[in-house]
């Protein structure tokens, strides 16, 4: 029997916990059973009481006070305390059934999913041996925050470094989509939705204002060429990650407004699709076998 999860990741800020709340709010409304799981250690005041809590376990502010240690590493030393002590986790989740759907509520320190191999390693540990969860991450980034295109690069890139260490189904997700507001800023986000290199790149107005700079700065000081190769580098730097982007072409992302009902069933639907919830839940074909046995000893008789 499985058992379905969803991963939700994101940088500091981006909405992670209003998100949890916002699913977890629609699956109560749809009749859907789940379970909440906060693995945030210095996470306070949830909506909804999770059903596990790291903080039971070991809480961030204890350690930053005992051990001395800023909040990163105390995130850090609560995330190994927690591998050492996987029963936390393993012996409530085993009683948990496949009709729930198992939300993760992750902490917002960035380097936890780029470039330590703790959470590997406790994923590992969730979809593999006794528990077996068919998990996906859901990632999310502030849509204000990817309009401005190095903040995009930024964001997507932390994304994919996630996606390329969890080695899972991802979901990406835009937040706070109610915050983008009037028509130049929804036709800017629109061409990071679906990322393609072209897109990304083709700004005609910046080139321009580069190309005169470059004059400009040429004849004032022909010494200021130096700087001006060091913008063209940047540019071509900004080609051959938006082609980086492109060429991995499922980073994409949905567009979530956590106030708004349908946007997180939408949202839901992709999850849905991406841990393979509702095949799961399908009646079962009769067992082949059963039915075989079942005819041949009609025919003995
Ligand atoms: N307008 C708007 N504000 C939002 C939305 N989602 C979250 N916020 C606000 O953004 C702030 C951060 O939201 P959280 O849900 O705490 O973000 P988080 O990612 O869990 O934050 P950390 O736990 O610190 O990493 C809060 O002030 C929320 O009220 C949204 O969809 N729209």
């Amino acid at each position: 029997m499985s058992k379905f999860g969803v991963l939700v990741m994101g940088p500091a800020g981006a909405g992670k916990s209003t998100f949890c709340t916002a699913l977890i709010q629609h699956l109560h409304n749809n009749k859907r059973p789940c379970y909440y799981v906060n693995l945030d250690p210095a996470a306070e005041d949830f909506a909804f009481e999770p059903d596990i809590d790291i903080k039971d376990l070991i809480s961030l502010e204890d350690v930053m006070e005992e051990m001395s240690l800023g909040p990163n590493g105390g995130l850090i030393y609560c995330f190994e305390f927690l591998q050492e002590n996987l029963d936390f986790l393993t012996e409530p989740l085993e009683q948990v059934t496949e009709e729930y759907l198992i939300i993760f509520d992750m902490p917002g320190q960035i380097e936890l999913y780029t470039h330590i191999p703790i959470l590997p390693d406790l994923v590992k540990h969730l979809m593999r041996g006794s528990l077996n969860i068919n998990m996906c991450a859901a990632y999310l980034l502030e849509s204000t925050f990817v309009i401005d295109r190095p903040k995009f690069f930024a964001g997507t890139l932390s994304a994919m470094s996630a996606m390329l260490m969890l080695e899972m189904p991802h979901v990406n997700i835009l937040s706070k989509m109610d915050l983008v507001k009037g028509h130049v800023a929804k036709r800017d986000l629109k061409r990071f939705l679906a990322p393609d290199a072209e897109h990304l790149t083709d700004e005609p107005s910046r080139q321009l204002q580069f190309e005169e700079d470059k004059d400009e700065k040429r004849e004032a000081d022909p010494a200021a060429t130096k700087n001006v190769m060091a913008g063209e580098s940047f540019n071509r730097l900004n080609k051959a990650v938006a082609q980086l982007i492109d060429d991995f072409s499922m980073v994409s992302f949905l567009k979530l407004d956590a106030q708004d009902e349908d946007s997180v069933g939408a949202v839901l639907s992709y999850i849905d699709d991406a841990i393979q919830y509702h095949e799961a839940q399908e009646p079962r074909e009769p067992n082949d076998n059963l039915d075989t046995e079942i005819i041949e000893s009609a025919i003995d008789r």
